[in-house]
């Protein structure tokens, strides 16, 4: 709990502050609502005798205002413990989302331990930390409360009962709060069943709605998601069977305490103990019963557990994936002359087997390389070792003869911004287009006339032309006046975002399959296009579709993990090899179809 407060204190002082004294006020509320309740029944007989007078009735008084501020006070503390609570998962987002953002490399994004840790810093309903620090602040109003009753039970009738009472309480709290904690820790151990359950929960109602209907897998899916689920449950089930009896008698045994202490108290008045006596300490006795808070005290633990894989998981990834920490360079005009892949393998972490085995390649500055090969056969990897997300297991990637396994991280994220790129599986923002665009390069600004001449060049003019608010147009059907683009809409507007990167500056295009999703007029027009999309710009492109790299200076073939082809598409067909039979096998298919693109 001190834990908690102390982190809280930092990141919503004011708020945590203002419940502070809400829950000293609360405290003293319930202490004072006990001892009222006794003095109005106490003063009852002289009511009677004397009528109502307000040396009778200011008992009532009190007890009518503490009723009221009783009243007032649960929703005015709720509002700001809501206010802290979201104040607190405003920083432990930023803390959660910087050490998995800020790496330069993309391995720590597969490892499990660190989206394990993950998952518990953030809790898996909403965040657990700001969920905690309402939580404690909860559970010290129910403490104070606590000990307020015991104050008033000591003074009133006896200490030792005040003892029996608090031990009482605070035990059975603390057991059926391990008991929900239990819990809570066998959930978070099992977040890979969880988490699978999770996705596929998501991918119900969201990723894969058009497929699932197609392929009929609505049923399939949901069999499966009980099935995930009630595996992912069974530990939590068995612990639960584990504590209910202990639990069960912890209860018994507390109500048996108050139970008795009442009685005893009961008994007392018999024995010359005055009614308002009498009355004050049963209702402290009952206000105590009520300030049990087991669930508080659970997630406080569980806040705890959050709190702590929080703190660690900066230095986990650090640990696990250490980023590079060479030499700075000066990246703002790379690549000037080249960029080479020098005897490069590479194999991913926890694979064993090679990827790419010993490849060279040179691309030269301002120059444009297009890369084939089949499924598989590493030409994203070998984007991902130019980009610096992975180094290579031997060899190196130079640029401009400067080994990037050499540079410290800072250098190796300045020369990932000097790239632009659309990967397969391009990012589809549900914001506006001109927001799709902009985030190409969030820092430059983007001109009427220069974003016209980039959206034109990339095709994307003509869809732009039906968008009901232009560049504003909210590109998600899900939001008001939203729509949709089809895929290949999608791709000239992702090639759109490449080119303005280029346009702010970007000094290396990396277009992986572009024309992917694009019919056979807007494919024949961006290889038309391709000689001014790739003027002047390092480029790199990856296509299965030979009409679309054959116009390339230099076409490069990868096979088993090394570049076995490489020369104009004129010398390739002429060297009759890789290429050449894959072109053919293309064309031919296309001439049987009808179709004349390759
Ligand atoms: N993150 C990863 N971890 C482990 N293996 C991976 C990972 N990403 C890719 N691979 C493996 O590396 C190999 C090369 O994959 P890559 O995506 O580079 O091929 P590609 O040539 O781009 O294929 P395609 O033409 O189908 O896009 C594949 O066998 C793939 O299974």
């Amino acid at each position: 709990m001190p834990a908690l407060l102390r982190y809280g204190l930092r990141v919503a002082r004011a708020r945590v502050l203002v419940a502070l004294v809400l829950v000293a006020i609360r405290a003293g509320t319930v202490m004072g609502l006990s001892y009222t309740t006794g003095q109005v029944i106490g003063h009852l007989p002289a009511v009677l005798r004397q009528g109502a007078a307000v040396s009778t009735l200011w008992p009532l008084v009190v007890l009518a205002g503490l009723l009221l501020i009783n009243a007032c006070l649960p929703p005015v503390l709720s509002a700001v413990l809501w206010d802290a609570g979201s104040m607190t998962n405003e920083d432990v987002g930023d803390r959660i989302c910087w050490p998995l953002l800020a790496p330069t490399g993309v391995s720590h994004l597969n490892d499990p331990v660190v989206a394990d840790t993950r998952t518990q810093a953030r809790g898996r309903i909403g965040f657990a930390i700001g969920a905690g620090v309402r939580a404690a602040l909860g559970l010290l109003a129910t403490r104070l409360a606590a000990l307020g009753s015991a104050l008033l039970i000591g003074l009133l009738f006896s200490w030792w009962a005040a003892l029996a009472a608090i031990i009482s309480t605070l035990a059975a709290e603390w057991r059926l709060g391990r008991t929900i904690a239990e819990e809570f820790a066998v959930w978070h151990r099992s977040t890979g069943g969880h988490r699978r359950a999770d996705y596929v929960f998501e991918l119900g109602l969201r990723d894969a709605v058009k497929e699932l209907r197609v392929f009929g897998l609505g049923a399939h899916l949901v069999d499966r998601y009980v099935r995930e689920w009630t595996q992912a449950m069974v530990p939590q089930w068995t612990a639960r069977r584990r504590t209910t009896w202990p639990t069960l008698a912890t209860m018994t045994a507390h109500l048996a305490v108050l139970g008795t202490l009442i009685w005893m108290v009961a008994t007392a008045g018999s024995h010359g103990m005055a009614p308002s006596q009498v009355t004050s300490t049963i209702a402290a006795l009952l206000a105590m019963g009520m300030t049990f808070n087991p669930s508080g005290v659970a997630e406080v633990a569980r806040a705890c557990d959050a709190y702590q894989a929080m703190t660690g998981l900066d230095g986990l990834v650090a640990e696990r994936h250490p980023e590079p920490n060479g030499v700075p360079a000066d990246t703002a005009a790379w690549p000037g002359h080249s960029i080479r892949f020098d005897n490069v393998s590479f194999r991913y972490p926890g694979s064993d087997a090679d990827v790419l085995s010993g490849l060279d390649l040179e691309i030269p500055a301002g120059q444009s390389v297009a890369l084939v090969g089949v499924n598989g056969a590493g030409k994203s990897t070998l984007v991902k070792l130019l980009a610096g997300c992975y180094r290579p297991t031997a060899g190196r990637v130079l640029v401009d003869e400067v080994d990037l396994a050499s540079l410290d991280s800072e250098t190796i994220g300045g020369w990932q911004r000097r790239i632009a790129a659309i990967v397969q599986d391009f990012l589809r923002f549900p914001f506006s287009a001109l927001d799709n665009v902009r985030l190409g390069a969030s820092h430059a600004v983007v001109g009427d006339e220069a974003l016209a001449e980039i959206s034109d060049t990339s095709g994307f003019t003509e869809v732009h032309r039906k968008l009901p608010d232009g560049w504003d147009t909210i590109l998600d059907r899900s939001f008001d006046g939203g729509v949709d683009l089809s895929g290949g809409e999608w791709q000239r507007l992702a090639l759109t975002r490449a080119l303005f990167a280029v346009e702010a500056g970007a000094g290396v295009l990396i277009l992986d399959e572009p024309a992917a999703a694009l019919d056979s007029r807007a494919e024949a027009e961006m290889v038309d296009r391709y000689i001014e999309l790739t003027a002047g710009v390092t480029s790199l492109m990856i296509s299965h579709r030979f009409s679309v790299v054959r116009g390339a200076r230099m076409i490069c073939v990868l096979d088993e993990g090394r570049i076995v082809e490489q020369g104009s598409h004129d010398d390739l067909m002429d060297l009759d090899g890789h290429y050449a039979r894959m072109f053919r096998t293309q064309a031919d298919r296309y001439l049987q179809t009808g179709d004349t693109r390759a």
